[in-house]
């Protein structure tokens, strides 16, 4: 049954590299608008933290939002530091963070984005989650977004930060995460108020 979303989504971040990806993704898929709030962040696992996010957004916009959480994972460290990436990055950077697994003989590594759909404060948020496997590397390319310079995906001998924006955004866990949200809009056949 068609659904009527009374306000085009939102999509809440305070990350201007995320917003650039996120449109040059969905492009005109789903219509939505931005706006740049830096919501707090509950502690946890990465799906709760992703819909309370969502949750707290919705509440400040008082109608539909798309929020989304994205992990860094290091297996020798059983997913660590997972949500907590942002933290580590601000405090020890990549070089801190190649320090950490020269401990260990595996370099494995995820990235994972949670994407959580709310859509009114009251509504229990959905979330999506994409993955994309690879290893952690010395910091090779461009460093101006996050760890995209240390982040090698399998099957690639670029790291993220060295590919063409294009080929991230096709096998990115990014792109993996919102192909879940555009299959769910389409399924659900909301309509939006122009
Ligand atoms: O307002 P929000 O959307 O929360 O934006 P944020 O920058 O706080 O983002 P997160 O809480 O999801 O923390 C994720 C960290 O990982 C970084 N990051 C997110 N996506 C990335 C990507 O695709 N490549 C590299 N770094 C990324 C981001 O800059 C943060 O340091
Ligand atoms: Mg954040």
């Amino acid at each position: 049954m068609a659904k009527n979303l009374f306000r085009p989504v939102t999509f809440v971040t305070g990350n201007a590299k995320k917003l650039e990806e996120v449109k040059a993704i969905l492009g005109d898929s789903i219509p939505f608008q931005s706006i740049k709030l830096d919501l707090p962040e509950l502690q946890g696992e990465p799906e709760d933290i992703s819909r309370e996010k969502a949750r707290l957004a919705s509440i400040k916009v008082k109608g539909p939002v798309l929020v989304e959480d994205t992990c860094l994972c290091f297996n020798a460290l059983k997913g660590l530091p997972g949500p907590y990436i942002k933290w580590f990055l601000q405090k020890i950077g990549h070089e801190g963070l190649n320090n950490i697994l020269n401990a260990y003989e595996d370099k494995s590594a995820y990235a994972m984005c949670v994407f959580s759909l709310a859509l009114g404060p009251d509504a229990e948020p959905l979330t999506f989650v994409g993955k994309t496997q690879g290893k952690i590397v010395k910091s090779r390319g461009p460093v101006d977004f996050g760890w995209d310079a240390i982040f090698e995906p399998d099957g690639y001998n670029q790291t993220y930060a060295e590919m063409p924006k294009d080929e991230k955004n096709m096998i990115s866990h990014r792109s993996k995460s919102l192909a879940l949200v555009k299959s769910h809009f389409a399924d659900a056949g909301y309509t939006f108020q122009t």
